[in-house]
């Protein structure tokens, strides 16, 4: 019995959560994205691969928003979404980005707390007519930032100014910061990049105990292919902007093509 099996037969993944379909997407003359399908569902880890300037953070911008294509769809939940990154935030999507994109001035707390923001109900005017109401809602926001905290073993460097952390520890703060948006889907864009081995082990342990604990469906973009290996229920692999395999880790690093495209064969 294969694990992905296993892993169905004992609820950690289920239904479609969010489908690209037919997605292409131009810049002038360049496509950075041709004809692209391919779903995640709930509970997965998926991993977007593929060589340099395969069109992976394009496609992870058309699924938060940011880019729109000139073809195709992206359904949420059942539904298709004119996605916009504000939306997407609201509706469960939150990400990472490639080069941090933290308030570096700002403590390791208050950066988590700017993610929060983004669940807070009680706006403005009720915070001042329910005074009692939003009191308790910024408790509990608190309580659950915490939880976070205590997670991602970040305690210690709670009150620290984000600038001042080694890079690998910024990474986990952009996790924990994403986290506190309580997403459904987590986008990570290259969330091992400039990491060394040992921070490296310790993000993809972040990322496993995340998925398990929260529940969290995770999308991700990755380099380090011994880490998508292991880390990924399945991986769509692009290259020059078209899908070339789509698979469990097994089968994706069994395909001809993909060989050939790591190892530069000309098409
Ligand atoms: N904003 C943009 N304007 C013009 N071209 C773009 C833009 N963003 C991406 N591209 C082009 O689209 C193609 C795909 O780029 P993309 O950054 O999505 O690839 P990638 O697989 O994430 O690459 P990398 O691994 O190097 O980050 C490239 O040819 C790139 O130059």
């Amino acid at each position: 019995m294969s694990e992905m099996m296993a892993d169905n037969e004992n609820g950690r993944i289920g239904g479609e959560l969010l489908s690209v379909d037919n997605i292409t997407l131009r810049f002038g003359g360049v496509k950075a994205l041709t004809d692209i399908s391919f779903n995640i569902n709930k509970g997965e880890i998926r991993s977007i691969i593929g060589p340099n300037g395969a069109g992976k953070s394009s496609m992870l911008n058309v699924i938060n928003g940011f880019y729109k294509p000139q073809e195709g769809t992206i359904r949420f939940k059942g539904k298709n979404v004119n996605m916009k990154p504000d939306l997407a935030a609201k509706s469960g999507i939150a990400r990472t980005f490639q080069n941090i994109a933290l308030f570096k001035g700002m403590s390791t707390l208050d950066n988590i707390m700017t993610g929060r923001m983004l669940k807070m109900k009680a706006g403005f005017l009720s915070q001042a007519i329910y005074w009692g109401r939003a009191q308790k809602e910024e408790l509990e926001n608190r309580a659950f930032v915490e939880e976070i905290i205590d997670f991602l073993e970040i305690q210690s460097i709670r009150k620290t100014p984000v600038g001042r952390l080694p890079y690998g520890l910024q990474k986990r703060v952009e996790l924990a910061r994403a986290l506190a948006m309580e997403p459904e889907l987590l986008l990570l864009d290259e969330p091992m990049a400039g990491m060394n081995l040992e921070e490296k082990e310790d993000m993809s342990r972040y990322i496993i105990d995340v998925n398990e604990y929260f529940g969290t469906t995770i999308a991700l973009i990755e380099h380090d292919m011994g880490v998508v290996m292991d880390l990924s229920d399945r991986v769509v692999v692009l290259d020059y902007g078209c899908k070339l395999a789509d698979g469990s880790p097994d089968e994706v690093s069994s395909n001809q093509a993909v060989i050939d495209a790591y190892l530069g064969v000309a098409h």
